[in-house]
């Protein structure tokens, strides 16, 4: 027997009304645990509720109460019901003993049995509730977890599933039973999971996992679960058990914390670690593609004050708007914002121009809008603010660069721009500084230019093969009232930038058809044209052909004098919109040229849409001439291509005689150049030309 029916606390009731009875069976059951007895069998029970004994030995014939009545009672009172009851009796017949089986007896003995058999039957009787009871306490434990717990066959069909399985699935124990646990399957968890617990489970081994589930309801969680297989004495799986917890909530708070530890909580935008991370990344990426990338660190003027005079809900409530503002109105969906803490701001724009100078008109660009967007009226709480920042920008194209060196260096230009006198922004770099300052006044003055009417235009001449002068290119000068001459290539890609070019476009147009006008009524000059630059960004405005059509009414000029001279970058965005442009503007009868020719991507395939009358050799090939043997295949193309196309050819740049000499030995029939003569304003072209005029070309 096992220690079990020899412990201490096992107790036994005998109830029988026979004293000498009792005694006997006490001895007999002395070692096998507590004896307690009555007999009276009216006492019995209440005995029993206090006792709660382990076993129960009843005699059936007893005055007032007979032992199967009471064996009745006993089994009705939960606490007792398990208990196993076994009569000792003298009674042999079967109605009796069916009787007292019914009555939930687990067996009976005769009286005069063998004492050695009463005690060995009482200690198996024992031992099995030991048993039952052990059972019992599992099955309760797995009932009542708090975790789920599914038991599957061999195959994976569902065979048992606890309540806390229920509750977290949302699936009854009815759906559930005979089911595959990829019942529950969301297909989130990844295959290589799945992969891993079936390896696990094949070699005996228990699987530690996690499976993203999805509920009846179609809601999803996530269980922590360990699967192992369940195996026979001999190591045959028979089972599979799988004990999960739910661990969404857990999950969840995870990311949160997380998510927390990421972001700023008041504006919901990347702190200050994780604008380190991301830089990282930017730093390493630009310095494998070479690009340049933009640290701008922005803190609002005076915000303190605000704070100070207003509250912090208000500062609160302006720094949200603010980040809004930033977000939607001045940055792409890739570049980074992010709060530093405070009134403390920084983005980082990347893939900026492989050009640190174009670059930096770019970072500029984001900075200006960024002010602009500062400074717009914010009004909380019926009060009208009107804030300014200070901008510091670093560039950088990842080079030798870590990511606290950066921030430091965003940083303290910063607070230079501050030091400068606030709503300003200042670059790290004293030369980028200084060239963006330049640009920035170079801008207002010649917004002042405009109005003022410093510009002005000179005009170059253009001659045929036979030296005659067949007209002239109108080239744009802006004389500075204390910087002198400023040269085109400065201040018309600025102009361009700024959509200042429209209206100095049209009214470098409106000047050359007034000059045009004046010089075809001279005798002699009747033939005389004009070339016009056009900017691709003029070109495209909606207004460029109504305008030109009633300048050509208004100044009464020729149309077909005028030769508007484009680019390859016109033609290179929309060709089909481009061509329709140019034909609306040939029908008015002005001409094209294609300036700078063979700079550009332009095939031939394309040329031949375009509407042209002109290609202008750029003057990089006309200069290598006599030197490069290849500029001259080059030269040579161009010519005879344009005269395939029918087209006018004209080699500008051209500087002396052996370049002239080449051109023309290579059929070229215009030129343009210093060797014939340099720009001059209208009144000096006039006079230098005047004596000229028998060259005049008048085919
Ligand atoms: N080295 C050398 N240079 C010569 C020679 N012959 C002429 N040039 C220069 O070459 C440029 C020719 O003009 P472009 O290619 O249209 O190039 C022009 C044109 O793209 C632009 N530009 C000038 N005026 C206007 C204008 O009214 N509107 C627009 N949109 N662009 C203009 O500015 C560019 C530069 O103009 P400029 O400085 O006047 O420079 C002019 C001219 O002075 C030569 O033999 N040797």
């Amino acid at each position: 027997m096992d220690s079990m029916t020899t412990c201490k606390q096992t107790r036994i009731l005998i109830v029988d009304d026979d004293s000498g009875a009792i005694r006997v069976l006490t001895q007999i059951l002395k070692d096998v645990g507590k004896v307690y007895f009555t007999t009276d069998s009216t006492q019995a029970l209440e005995l029993a509720l206090s006792v709660t004994p382990d076993f129960i030995l009843l005699d059936i014939e007893m005055p007032e109460l007979n032992g199967i009545d009471l064996c009745q009672r006993i089994k009705n009172q939960y606490a007792l019901s398990d208990v196993p009851i076994l009569f000792v009796t003298c009674h042999t017949d079967v109605d009796t003993e069916t009787r007292a089986l019914t009555a939930g007896a687990i067996d009976f003995i005769h009286k005069s049995a063998n004492p050695v058999l009463i005690k060995t039957r009482v200690q198996n009787y024992l031992a099995l509730k030991h048993h039952y009871d052990e059972q019992r306490k599992l099955a309760q434990a797995v009932e009542q977890s708090s975790d789920s717990i599914i038991i599957t066959d061999i195959d994976g069909n569902i065979e048992y599933v606890n309540p806390m399985s229920e509750k977290s699935s949302g699936y009854s124990r009815q759906e559930m039973l005979g089911q595959n646990p990829r019942l529950l399957a969301s297909g989130k968890t990844s295959a290589q999971a799945y992969q891993n617990l079936w390896s696990a489970l094949t070699s005996g081994r228990t699987w530690r996992g996690e499976f993203i589930n999805r509920r009846k309801d179609g809601s999803e969680y996530i269980e922590r679960a360990n699967v192992s297989p369940i195996a026979q004495a001999d190591g045959k799986i028979t089972h599979y058990l799988a004990i999960k917890t739910d661990i969404t909530d857990q999950t969840l708070m995870q990311d949160e914390i997380s998510r927390l530890g990421r972001f700023d909580s008041l504006t919901n935008l990347p702190n200050r670690r994780q604008l380190q991370e991301r830089l990282r990344q930017v730093l390493s990426a630009c310095s494998r593609h070479q690009h340049a990338s933009a640290l701008l660190f922005i803190d609002i003027d005076d915000f303190r004050r605000l704070n100070d005079i207003y509250g912090h809900s208000l500062g609160d409530k302006v720094l949200t708007e603010i980040s809004l503002r930033l977000r939607q109105d001045c940055l792409r969906t890739e570049d980074v914002i992010a709060r530093l803490g405070g009134d403390e701001f920084a983005v980082i724009i990347e893939n900026l121009s492989k050009d640190l100078w174009v670059a930096a008109s770019q970072a500029e660009e984001v900075a200006e809008k960024i002010l602009v967007t500062i400074t717009k009226p914010l009004v909380f709480d019926s009060i009208e603010q009107h804030l300014t920042a200070s901008l510091g920008i670093y560039l950088f194209t990842g080079d030798d660069l870590d990511v606290e060196e950066a921030i430091k260096r965003a940083d303290a230009t910063m607070y230079r721009a501050k030091a400068a006198g606030k709503n300003c922004f200042k670059f790290y770099d004293p030369q980028i500084q200084r060239d963006i300052e330049r640009r920035i006044t170079l801008e207002t003055d010649l917004r002042r230019a405009v109005s003022e009417q410093q510009l002005t235009i000179f005009f170059q001449p253009q001659f045929d093969q036979d030296k005659r002068l067949t007209g002239a290119e109108v080239l744009l000068r802006w004389e500075h009232s204390e910087q002198g001459m400023i040269p085109p290539s400065e201040f018309i890609p600025l102009a361009e930038e700024k959509g200042l070019i429209i209206s100095i476009g049209l009214w470098v147009l409106k000047s050359a058809c007034l000059q045009l006008r004046t010089w075809n009524m001279k005798p002699g000059w009747e033939q005389f044209q004009l070339s016009v630059n056009i900017s691709p960004c003029q070109f495209r405005d909606k207004d460029f052909v109504s305008d030109l059509r009633e300048l050509i009414i208004e100044t009464g000029i020729l149309p077909h004098h005028l030769v508007l001279e484009i680019t390859e970058s016109t033609v290179l965005e929309g060709v089909s919109s481009i061509i329709e442009k140019m034909n609306a503007l040939k029908a008015l009868g002005v001409r094209f040229s294609m300036d700078d020719f063979g700079t550009g991507y332009s095939s031939l395939s394309q040329l031949k849409q375009l509407p042209l009358n002109e290609l202008k050799i750029d003057q990089s090939f006309v200069r290598e001439l006599a030197i490069d043997a290849n500029d001259e295949v080059i030269v040579r193309t161009i010519i005879a291509m344009g005269q395939n196309l029918g087209l006018t050819v004209i080699a500008e740049g051209v500087e002396n005689a052996s370049q002239y000499d080449k051109l023309l030995a290579q059929g070229c029939k215009h030129f343009q150049g210093y060797w014939f003569g340099r720009p001059l304003p209208a009144e000096a072209f006039e006079h230098m030309y005047q004596s000229a005029s028998e060259y005049i070309h008048n085919s």
